[in-house]
């Protein structure tokens, strides 16, 4: 700033000085010497009047000025102006580069020029002091007015503040009351906890009961600790027992389950040795029973029962013990019958021939053997006597074996001849020869024994011979259809196969019989609904076995008169049921429950069979043996009587008493006999 001109004083310096946009040179440069200077920010209020400031004596000389000197540079620079009175005397001063001076009629850039005489500077002026107290008048309102906002907001504050405050006071209010309650709370539940641990029985340890009073109050906390303590002493206590009586509970029952291991081993070894016993009893019994068997006259009773077909679905009437097999049980009427031998209903036709086939081979060494098969209709005598070409029955396996056996023996030579018959409506029709005789009787021979003049003996030479024989004798067998069988047998079929052995060395002769027996099955008339020619028929066949249940009845009760010649079936047997002839019955009998009543029927009549005694002394006049085949000690079937407890009994050939107590019974069997 040296060098420059002192800057003139200006006139209403002060009313500049208000102007809030004009700054003095102090105020825009702080620490610098004042400098009598109005500066005017310019670019701040366009809309305002520009300020013009002039140097009071020139104002009041305003006359001398020029006005082409006078420079007035209105507002709207982003400068700061100073103006002078002319153009040589202006100084421009920027307060950002203070030292400049301006020459006369210099353009401030951003600044318009424009020329103003005096009276239009006052006017100017008043102008802007007109404006300058509007302007303060509405700063004032404005102030007034944001006050007014200030205090309507500093009470809102305040309100929201108070507001606030008590909202706080509540909420702190609220918790006190649940701090309180809580308290309360824990304080209830622990006196409960401790009343109730100390009112709790404990086994064998004496409790002091204390009131948990005030829980708060240090004493009864004292109290109560020491309770804690105690029955947590108890507790350990209590536990160490626990555990003490946990192991000897332990070793105890270690203890008791060797005991029932070794009970259980014990029981096992015993029942064991029970049931070696038990079979062992039944192999005695059994051998025991043979010997009855072969003292009563070789009558043996066979059971097998006919299997249930898949279609026919029920349950079994039947029940076996598997260690017994000579024992049949009818569980439905809780009854049991013992007879010589049962099947199972699975047993095959191998098997039921492995039964037989021994008493088959007497047959070569001369004796009478006589098979039969007894039962209901449709229970399977065809079945079990004649078979299938695939599975053959009892009669195709005897003549098989019997030609067998003779082709391997050395010094003996046999002959075997067979013939078959059948006994339909009490006629005897043969069922080999080529022209069917229905005439055939049956004859006493001259020499003694029974045959029937006329019926067709065919050599048995090859095993193609046997197949022929019974393939003949199936076709010429009478059979129908009934409700019971689609393919029934309607007569008894006999096939008789005579054995004849002759010695080579010695040239001794010996013959033996056997009869293999297909009864025609027992029916009910009702039942089988038969009518016409099928009923007399069964009428017929019924007949005949009724007959034969006489002729084992007349036996059995030592009747003299035994009514053989009642029904040719029996007469023809006659040879087969007494004397020392071998003779099975294989009783064949349905497990199905709708035949039980039948089945018992043949289980009883089986059973009524099997307890017919042979016995010397009673020998039925009625039946003659022929005198070849009569041994020196005639015997003839007799019947215990029928208290099994004093006279059931057989005689030895000898003639002495076995007394049937000293036949060991079955275990749990009633005897049917
Ligand atoms: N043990 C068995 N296993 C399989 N099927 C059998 C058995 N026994 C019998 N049958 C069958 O039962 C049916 C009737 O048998 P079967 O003709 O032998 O009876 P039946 O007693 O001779 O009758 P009927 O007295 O009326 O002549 C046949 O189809 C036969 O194959």
């Amino acid at each position: 700033m040296q060098g420059c001109r002192r800057p003139p004083v200006w006139s209403g310096r002060e009313l500049v000085r208000s102007h809030p946009d004009v700054l003095t040179n102090q105020e825009s440069h702080p620490g610098r010497p004042s400098r009598q200077t109005n500066i005017h920010r310019t670019g701040q209020a366009t809309s305002r009047p520009s300020l013009l400031l002039t140097r009071p004596n020139e104002n009041a000389n305003s006359a001398k000025l020029d006005k082409k000197q006078t420079s007035v540079y209105e507002a709207g620079s982003p400068k700061f102006a100073i103006l002078g009175p002319n153009k040589t005397s202006s100084v421009i001063w920027n307060p950002f580069r203070p030292a400049m001076e301006l020459g006369s009629g210099v353009q401030i850039k951003g600044c318009k020029r424009k020329a103003l005489t005096i009276p239009n500077i006052w006017e100017e002026r008043s102008k802007w002091l007109k404006y300058e107290v509007s302007s303060k008048d509405e700063t004032i309102k404005r102030l007034q007015a944001k006050t007014l906002e200030l205090q309507a907001e500093l009470k809102s504050v305040k309100e929201a503040k108070l507001h606030q405050e008590v909202e706080l006071k509540n909420e702190r209010d609220d918790l006190k009351v649940q701090y309180f309650k809580a308290r309360n709370d824990c304080t209830a539940q622990f006196d409960q906890y401790m009343e109730e641990r100390i009112n709790r029985p404990l086994p064998g340890i004496v409790v002091v009961k204390r009131k948990a009073q005030g829980v708060c109050d240090p004493e009864s906390l004292q109290a109560l600790q020491e309770q804690v303590q105690e029955l947590q002493a108890e507790n350990l206590a209590m536990k160490q027992h626990t555990q003490i009586l946990h192991k000897s509970f332990a070793s105890q029952v270690e203890k008791v389950s060797l005991q029932v291991q070794e009970a259980i081993k014990e029981n096992a070894a015993l029942s064991l040795s029970l049931l070696e016993k038990y079979k062992r009893e039944i192999v005695k019994r059994k051998a025991l029973h043979d010997t009855l068997v072969e003292l009563r006259g070789n009558i043996r009773v066979y059971m097998r029962p006919k299997p249930l077909r898949q279609s026919e679905g029920g349950v079994s009437v039947f029940s076996h013990d598997p260690y017994d097999d000579t024992v049949v049980s009818v569980p439905m009427k809780s009854r049991s019958f013992q007879l010589e031998k049962v099947f199972s209903p699975e047993a095959t036709q191998s098997e039921v021939f492995g039964e037989v086939s021994a008493l088959i081979q007497s047959v070569l060494d001369g004796r009478n053997v006589c098979i039969f098969a007894y039962g209901q209709t449709g229970s399977g005598k065809t079945y079990t006597m004649e078979g299938s070409l695939e599975d053959p029955g009892v009669n195709q396996r005897a003549l098989k074996l019997l030609y067998e056996e003779t082709q391997s023996a050395t010094n003996m030579t046999y002959e075997i001849k067979a013939s078959m018959m059948e006994i339909y409506n009490e006629t005897i029709r043969d069922l080999l020869g080529s022209e069917p005789n229905e005439r055939l009787e049956v004859k006493m021979k001259p020499e003694g024994g029974l045959h029937v003049p006329g019926l067709v003996s065919v050599p048995v030479k090859s095993l193609t011979e046997i197949n022929r024989i019974s393939k003949v004798a199936q076709e010429n067998r009478v059979t129908a259809s009934t409700m019971m069988n689609e393919r029934s047998s309607r007569s008894h079929c006999i096939l008789c196969v005579s054995v004849e052995e002759t010695n080579r060395i010695t040239g001794s002769k010996s013959k033996g019989r056997l009869n293999l027996v297909d009864l025609a099955g027992s029916e009910r008339v009702s039942k089988s609904q038969v009518e016409g020619a099928r009923l007399k028929e069964a009428q017929s066949i019924n007949r005949s076995l009724s007959c034969l249940g006489d002729v084992i009845n007349a036996l059995k009760n030592h009747h003299p008169h035994v009514p053989y010649r009642n029904s040719k079936l029996t007469y023809l047997l006659q040879e087969s049921l007494g004397g020392d002839s071998k003779t099975i019955m294989i009783l064949q009998a349905s497990s199905h429950p709708d035949n039980l009543n039948e089945t018992l029927s043949t289980l009883s009549f089986g059973q009524r069979v099997f307890s017919v005694e042979l016995n010397s002394k009673n020998t039925p006049s009625s039946a003659r043996r022929p005198q070849s085949e009569t041994p020196s000690s005639a015997r003839k079937f007799a019947v215990p009587n029928d208290n099994p407890s004093t006279e059931t009994g057989a005689r030895t050939p000898t003639g002495s008493l076995v007394k049937a107590s000293s036949v060991p019974s079955r275990l749990n069997v009633k005897r049917e006999t």
